[in-house]
């Protein structure tokens, strides 16, 4: 049966996407983040989706590119923030941790979300108020993220480079 070998979940501004495409690298693997798989296929970039198209359609699109990505084999697989709140999405990355894929979710505090994303215009879900709205979302999604993820990675304070060393140890692939 065919599963990633890492799905990387957690919220915005955390890092998935970063340390998702230096551990793809690390491991030569396959990297399958889906928001550039959404981008791609909508032709458009993820914030006008959302004011073009709507949050609702937004997911949509997230849930079918989540599903294509979970059928990866061996891939690293990173997601959007708020994917695991689509039901079709939680239970297809429970059923990838039941084929053998780890799921992992990067953790942070307020403190250093805000220093890493800046809560610039790039992410519409914070466009407003976005503290507020970071908190609001996190303490909605946080029981999500630990009841999917199968180890947790604290990342606050911490570099890159020491926060891919981990992953990767997770992954039994450590230096
Ligand atoms: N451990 C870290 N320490 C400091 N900055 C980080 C760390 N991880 C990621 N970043 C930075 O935070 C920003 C947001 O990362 P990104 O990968 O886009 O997050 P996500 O995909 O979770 O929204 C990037 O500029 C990245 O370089
Ligand atoms: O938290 C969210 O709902 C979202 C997070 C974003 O991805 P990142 O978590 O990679 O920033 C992106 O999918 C979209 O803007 C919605
Ligand atoms: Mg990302």
């Amino acid at each position: 049966m065919s599963a990633p070998a890492l799905v990387l979940i957690g919220p915005p501004g955390v890092g998935k996407s970063t340390v998702a495409a230096a551990v793809a690298e690390r491991l030569g693997a396959d990297l399958r983040d889906t928001d550039v798989d959404i981008e791609v296929a909508l032709g458009k970039s993820i914030s006008d989706v959302f004011v073009e198209d709507g949050e609702e359609a937004f997911r949509v699109a997230e849930a079918a590119a989540v599903d294509a990505a979970l059928q990866h084999d061996g891939a690293v697989v990173c997601l959007g923030g708020g994917a695991v709140m689509t039901a079709a999405v939680d239970e297809g990355v429970s059923a990838a941790a039941a084929r053998g894929a780890r799921v992992v979710m990067l953790d942070v505090g307020i403190a250093d979300a805000a220093k890493r994303i800046g809560f610039n215009q790039s992410r519409p879900l914070l466009a407003v108020n976005p503290r507020a709205s970071w908190l609001a979302m996190m303490s909605e999604r946080r029981p999500t993220y630990e009841r999917l993820a199968t180890d947790v990675v604290d990342t606050a304070g911490r570099s890159v480079e020491d926060v891919v060393a981990e992953v990767l140890a997770i992954l039994g692939e450590g230096e």
